[in-house]
């Protein structure tokens, strides 16, 4: 019996991949009875009966399910946001770097088109992540040998790519497979029409234990963490919340708050603390509205 991983679901039929063989394969009237759903990033124990052609026997314990995209296993989120054009986005980035934090998976930021702006301006977008500890890469079409720098990032996880339109997602997607980049093409290419595609979720083959899925929409979600709780979801607050004169001070409208001095003197940075006050007040306002 081999084990592959669930790559994409048909009718009926899953694609099951393994070490970069696909194998189409049915699955066991069991799951149904048991209700188990056999999702995108599955591993399976799977019978191959002919050639490319199989049955699912057993569906290996999930580590993550993530539901929009619904895809099992994912470890980690790869935040693509361009230096320019369009424009850097900091708020939509720590928006998301709250979400995929919340739900537990390892973050990477991709700062993309870094060769459209000028190096200072580089700097200072990406400082305030590396102070907080995130780990950022600087992509440029024009510096192929930061795609390996990726590759290697990619290694041993199942990664979803996120991030506006525009920012270059399909061709890093190109660059690291190319059919990756044509489904990922393809997807943006009906969206700016407009339309509402049901599209179905598929987990690229990138290298052994190494998958990619692309998940349209995931930064539509919203943030479901209650809001004392928020600021813990911007790491480099905490060198200077120790001296807030109120345990459990929430950084907002507090006296002699620490952090909002830090800010002042940019010993933080003021956009990523306008981004928390701009996620506190969301949070707020759908708390007060909720009953
Ligand atoms: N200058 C520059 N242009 C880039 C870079 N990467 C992508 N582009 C260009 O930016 C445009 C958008 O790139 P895509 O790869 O289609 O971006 P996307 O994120 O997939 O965008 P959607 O398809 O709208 O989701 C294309 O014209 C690319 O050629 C880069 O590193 N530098
Ligand atoms: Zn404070």
């Amino acid at each position: 019996m081999a084990i592959g991983v669930v790559t994409r679901v048909l009718a009926g039929f899953f694609d099951v991949t393994d070490g970069g063989q696909v194998t189409r394969c049915r699955a066991r009237g069991v799951f149904r009875k048991r209700n188990i759903t056999v999702l995108v990033g599955d591993r399976v124990q799977y019978q191959a009966t002919g050639s490319n052609e199989g049955w699912i026997e057993e569906v290996l314990p999930r580590q993550s399910e993530l539901v929009r995209p619904p895809v099992a296993n994912v470890t980690q989120a790869v935040l693509v946001f361009s230096a320019g054009n369009p424009e850097f986005q900091p708020y939509l980035l720590d928006k998301s770097l709250v979400v995929v934090s919340q739900a537990g998976l390892e973050v990477l930021i991709v700062i993309s088109k870094v060769d459209l702006v000028p190096a200072a301006r580089v700097e200072e977008i990406v400082t305030p992540y590396r102070v907080a500890g995130y780990r950022v890469l600087l992509m440029s079409v024009k510096e192929p040998t930061a795609v390996d720098l990726l590759k290697g990032e990619l290694k041993g996880h199942t990664s979803v790519f996120v991030g506006p339109s525009g920012v270059g997602k399909s061709s890093l997607g190109n660059a690291l497979s190319p059919s990756l980049g044509l489904k990922m093409g393809e997807i943006s290419e009906k969206m700016g029409r407009g339309k509402h595609t049901t599209r179905h979720t598929e987990l690229f083959f990138i290298e052994d234990d190494t998958y990619v899925a692309d998940a349209a929409g995931f930064s539509q979600l919203q943030v479901e963490i209650p809001s004392p709780q928020l600021r813990l979801y911007f790491p480099e607050f905490e060198a200077f919340s120790g001296d807030c004169p109120y345990r459990g001070c929430l950084h907002i409208d507090e006296g002699d708050c620490a952090v909002k001095a830090a800010v002042e003197s940019a010993q933080l940075s003021p956009s990523r603390y306008q981004s928390y006050q701009q996620l506190y007040d969301e949070v707020r306002h759908r708390e007060e509205t909720r009953y």
